[in-house]
């Protein structure tokens, strides 16, 4: 096979097809649709997707594509994984409002079986600035306060959001590991949220001393950009080896699959530097 004529074909479902963000990603499917890495063509095509008013179950949805994207609520997890013991295909979990250790033993169980992105924000810029938050906080996290304030639209259902838990998570992750000996009472981290209008989403970290401050904003005005990472993530999930460049033989590609081993991930393996 002539290495130039390669594409393949994949099929996308999603779950919350009818939201904010099924509705971006959709668009983006239709108006891209083919992405080239090195010189091959990867053709992605929306599939049987799910929403309340969908003809189709989870089930169908999870039968018919070659890999899933869950941007709805929280309330339906437990159903898509329980499909995904039953039907594994490689996952993207966009949706937050959920603890993982609530879904620990059925996350462990289906990341068994197949691939599954855990991400609370899949905009490049949110992955840098928890990338540029935790090389501070071993800067000037032992001298300092750190506060987390998000802001989004009237109709987000979860607060605090996900991302700020996140931030938070790997924050005080990081202050515990650099701070051992530190006189420090407390590395807890306080999230202020507030629900406004059509906000995008916006996080801000701030480090705060007796006498300064440093303060981190990442501010997103179009949902394009969480969609750009979704794409990324799907790439990763079903062709990682052509993802990260590798010199593939003409066998490996026609035989042996490219895409991600099972396991459980997140967006900094996608966007890994
Ligand atoms: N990871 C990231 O980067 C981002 C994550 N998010 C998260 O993604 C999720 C969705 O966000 P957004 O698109 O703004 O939300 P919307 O409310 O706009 O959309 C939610 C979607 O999920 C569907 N849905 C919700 N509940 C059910 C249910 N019980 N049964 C069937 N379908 C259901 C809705 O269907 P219907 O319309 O038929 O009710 C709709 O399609 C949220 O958790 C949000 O926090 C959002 C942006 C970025
Ligand atoms: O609901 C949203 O809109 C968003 N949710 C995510 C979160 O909870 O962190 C990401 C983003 O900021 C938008």
């Amino acid at each position: 096979m002539n290495k130039k004529n390669f594409y393949k074909s994949y099929s996308i479902g999603i779950i919350g097809a009818t939201g904010k963000m099924g509705k971006e990603i959709i668009s983006e499917l239709n108006i891209n649709s083919t992405y080239t890495i090195l010189d091959k063509q990867i053709i992605l095509t929306l599939g049987p997707s799910y929403s309340s008013s969908s003809k189709f179950n989870i089930k169908e949805v999870f039968e018919s594509n070659d890999c899933i994207i869950d941007f709805s609520n929280k309330s339906l997890l437990n159903l898509i994984l329980d499909t995904v013991e039953n039907n594994p295909k490689p996952l993207i979990i966009g949706t937050t409002g959920w603890d993982p250790n609530d879904f620990s033993d059925k996350l462990k169980r289906c990341s068994n079986l197949t691939p599954i992105i855990i991400a609370p924000n899949t905009s490049i810029g949110s992955f840098a600035q928890k990338f540029i938050s935790l090389q501070l906080a071993s800067i000037i996290g032992e001298y300092s306060d750190i506060d987390i304030l998000e802001r989004h639209h009237r109709n987000k259902k979860d607060s605090p959001s996900g991302t700020a838990l996140e931030l938070k998570r790997s924050l005080e992750e990081k202050l515990k590991y650099n701070n051992k000996n530190s006189n420090k009472s407390s590395n807890l981290i306080p999230i202020l949220s507030c629900r406004s209008g059509s906000i995008v989403g916006e996080h801000t970290i701030n480090f705060t001393t007796d006498n300064e401050m440093i303060t981190i904003t990442h501010r997103v005005f179009d949902r394009k950009a969480f969609v750009q990472g979704v794409i990324k993530s799907v790439l990763w999930l079903l062709c990682k080896e052509l993802y990260f460049q590798n010199n593939l033989s003409e066998n490996c590609i026609d035989g042996v699959s490219i895409s991600a081993t099972p396991g459980l991930y997140t967006i900094d393996n996608v966007l890994e530097l």
